[in-house]
């Protein structure tokens, strides 16, 4: 394949969002590539999380475009985005919590395959789509808790089943947000272990803290500082940016990019 000509699957150009006098999104420039893990980083505040929402359609941007597989998604409603393969991680909030892990997991097949509320489906199929359930939940790790109602789930393990839920829609682009945030050591590590399978087969978006996770996580890092990405570059040379690393001086993020940076902590 010639990557060169390739367009981006995600081209998000000079978007801006303005809350009234401030723009949390400043002329913000993103290309994500076809089966890379791109990583968003920057300080607090910096604009993660609005930009994230725009690219889900849960917030409209004040100017510029967002383009996914060449198509022009701006002004398209967040359900047409998924439709089109653009997913972003469920909220925990989003989890069944009183159903198990496979209900919750063939649910999100469900709505993949858009089947109604038909009561009388044939047993095949059904049986098919519990399959595909215990399938992604071995993917995800969760195949030991099939039967276990999500919220006796810990943390963690919710956080790896809204990636399995994430998963079941077969994104083409799938959108992270914090999956490590709240974890401790040892689940941190298993969500790592996670994404680094996940980066094998799919195209990854990731926003994330943990700056040691992004350097071992990330083919490409983009840094946003006040609403404008100022880097896009190998976690090698965004490590050694002078102007990322005076952007997070005085964050918790310069300690962890510096130790980063001593360690070569990047693969
Ligand atoms: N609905 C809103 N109305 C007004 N200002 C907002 C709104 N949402 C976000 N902001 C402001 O926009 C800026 C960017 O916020 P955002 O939450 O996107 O940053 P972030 O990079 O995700 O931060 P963090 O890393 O702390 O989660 C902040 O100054 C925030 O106060």
């Amino acid at each position: 394949m010639n990557t060169q000509a390739q367009a981006p699957l995600l081209d998000v150009v000079d978007l801006v969002k303005q809350f009234g006098g401030l723009a949390a999104t400043n002329h913000a420039n993103l290309r994500v590539a076809q089966g890379e893990l791109h990583a968003l980083i920057g300080p607090n505040g910096a604009g993660k999380t609005t930009l994230i929402h725009q690219l889900s359609g849960a917030l409209a941007p004040t100017a510029g475009r967002i383009l996914f597989q060449g198509q022009d998604i701006t002004a398209m409603p967040m359900h047409q985005r998924v439709h089109a393969g653009l997913a972003r991680s469920y909220q925990i909030t989003s989890i069944f919590q009183r159903l198990t892990v496979q209900d919750n997991l063939a649910l999100a097949l469900q709505s993949r395959l858009g089947s109604s509320m038909r009561f009388f489906r044939p047993a095949r199929a059904e049986r098919r789509r519990y399959e595909q359930a215990d399938a992604l939940a071995a993917q995800v790790g969760l195949a030991a808790r099939l039967q276990h109602t999500a919220g006796a789930l810990s943390h963690g393990e919710q956080r790896q089943l809204e990636v399995g839920m994430v998963l079941a829609l077969q994104p083409q682009l799938m959108l992270l947000d914090e999956p490590l945030a709240g974890m401790g050591a040892e689940e941190s590590e298993r969500m790592v272990q996670l994404l680094l399978a996940l980066k094998t087969t799919s195209t990854v978006l990731l926003v994330e803290h943990d700056m040691d996770a992004v350097f071992r996580l990330a083919d490409r890092v983009s840094v946003l500082v006040a609403g404008s990405v100022i880097a896009t570059g190998t976690p090698e040379s965004i490590r050694a940016d002078a102007q990322v690393r005076q952007a997070y001086l005085g964050d918790e993020g310069s300690a962890a990019m510096a130790a980063a940076a001593s360690t070569g902590v990047a693969r």
